[in-house]
């Protein structure tokens, strides 16, 4: 199904949809939210196969001139891409749980440490990813650079080690909350696992803090959701 005709599909049947492929890293970080939320009945989710170069095509670069996914599209056809942003659109819809903060300190502080996350861990595997590896394939990685690849995994590998130093004073990425943050750092972790970045033996803090996110519902609920293909 092409793009145009899975957008006359779902928007008959969904308040919302989400253009998104359903085993990646930071479409996981809009999933995840979605399921701690509740929202994810609310939701129709449009395929667009990144290993096909789908999302450079023109179709969908009318949708996100940047190119990427996940896009969120509400009812009226606003367009909402990158996911902090379609995570605090989406966390303004219920009261419950709070993803972004209630505070204006805790709103500040999500917020610099999601996007801290993005900066020194997430965005870093991505080039990784996109540069060091064959990536997407030939047809989508139209220019590589192994060098600056290769520096980018050594920047996620000592930005893990960042966020094992602050987990071994505090339960969560932005304090004694789950938040956007703790979510923006999973997205690091499922990327790195896929590209096979280890993460060091000694980051104890952030193994164990992994491993008891593995344990939320929200992130069992994306696990299934993968191994659906759904
Ligand atoms: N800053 C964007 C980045 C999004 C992004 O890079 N998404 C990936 C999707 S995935 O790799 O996580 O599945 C993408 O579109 N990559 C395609 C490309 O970079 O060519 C955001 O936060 O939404």
């Amino acid at each position: 199904m092409t793009i145009a005709s899975q957008q006359a599909d779902a928007s008959a049947i969904s308040p919302m949809k989400i253009y998104d492929w359903f085993d990646g890293p930071y479409p996981a970080r809009v999933r995840i939210a979605l399921a701690e939320k509740g929202l994810l009945p609310k939701i129709d989710f449009v395929s667009v196969n990144l290993w096909t170069g789908e999302h450079k095509e023109p179709d969908f670069l009318a949708i996100n001139y940047s190119g990427t996914l996940p896009v969120l599209e509400l009812k009226d056809g606003t367009l909402i891409a990158e996911c902090t942003a379609i995570t605090q659109y989406l966390d303004t819809l219920d009261g419950n749980p709070t993803l972004t903060g209630e505070t204006p300190l805790e709103k500040g502080i999500i917020h610099m440490m999601t996007k801290r996350a993005e900066i020194e861990f997430l965005d870093a595997v991505s080039v990784y990813f996109h540069h060091a590896t064959p990536g997407l394939g030939p047809k989508v990685e139209l220019y590589q650079n192994a060098e600056w690849g290769t520096k980018m995994g050594e920047k996620a590998v000592r930005g893990m080690r960042y966020f094992d130093h602050l987990l071994k004073s505090r339960p969560f990425v932005a304090g004694d909350k789950f938040s956007m943050a703790d979510i923006a750092v999973l997205g690091g972790m499922i990327f790195a696992s896929l590209v096979k970045l280890p993460v060091p033996e000694d980051c104890v803090a952030l193994k164990a803090w992994h491993a008891k996110m593995q344990e939320r519902s929200s992130v069992q609920i994306w696990r299934a959701m993968v191994e659906q293909g759904a």
